[in-house]
């Protein structure tokens, strides 16, 4: 992390200036090509940013009645930290996510919800002004269905591993993973480039023809 900003000005700055393809060109020149979660992991509206610091969590589906409903679902959201990120994978046999949980992860300063599953309560997530991001929504509730194995573990979404801690950052074009220990080198690259894909627009738009852009600032 940037150590001379707190971390919500860091994000609040990082959802105004960036958007995801900057953040993965980025990563890919870096060496890291395999860090957007699938393109079905959608906002469910399409102004919805997103960044933060993933807590992990790990589902998995269960069949039927259950010793302990939810498993540890009420436990992960109680120990959610402030500008995090609550990210499940593992079930998707239910909804993962609702009206309730977007109230508690709120209530503890936490800034989104990323799901590789469905959400249900469109509309009462909606009015609560929070980031989330799913496969779509499907009202199939959890308890019989699926269940919290563990939390702040290694999950993997499609093609990217993701650790407790991790950064993610997600917008309409979708959820891109950025590992903690380069985070500080992508958002001051990702700056840069986002200044400069503006000063390539500008001269297009003033008349330069795309390969004499291209050639001029290496930027596309
Ligand atoms: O039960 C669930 O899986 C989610 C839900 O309805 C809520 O958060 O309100
Ligand atoms: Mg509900």
């Amino acid at each position: 992390m940037n150590k001379s900003l707190p971390d919500h000005v860091v994000f609040s700055k990082m959802k105004e200036c960036l958007y995801t393809p900057v953040v993965g060109d980025i990563l890919d020149s870096l060496g890291f090509s395999h860090q957007f979660l699938p393109p079905a992991i959608r906002p469910l509206s399409p102004d919805m940013k997103l960044a933060g610091i993933a807590c992990t969590v790990l589902e998995c589906d269960v069949f039927g009645e259950q010793p302990k409903p939810f498993g540890l679902l009420t436990e992960a959201l109680d120990q959610l930290r402030e500008n995090e990120i609550y990210i499940a994978t593992g079930a998707h046999r239910s909804a993962l996510w609702g009206e309730l949980l977007t109230a508690a992860a709120r209530m503890r300063g936490a800034s989104g919800a990323v799901l590789d599953g469905w959400h249900r309560d469109t509309p009462q997530v909606l009015e609560q002004n929070f980031p989330v991001f799913s496969q779509g929504c499907w009202a199939q509730d959890s308890s019989i269905r699926t269940s919290v194995l563990s939390f702040r573990c290694p999950i993997e979404i499609g093609q990217v591993t993701v650790l407790d801690g991790d950064i993610i950052f997600g917008d309409i074009d979708g959820v891109v993973v950025i590992p903690r220990d380069i985070f500080s080198e992508v958002l001051e690259k990702s700056m840069e480039k986002a200044s400069g894909e503006k000063l390539v627009r500008k001269a297009i738009e003033s008349g330069m023809s795309a390969t004499e852009a291209f050639a001029r600032f290496g930027i596309l």
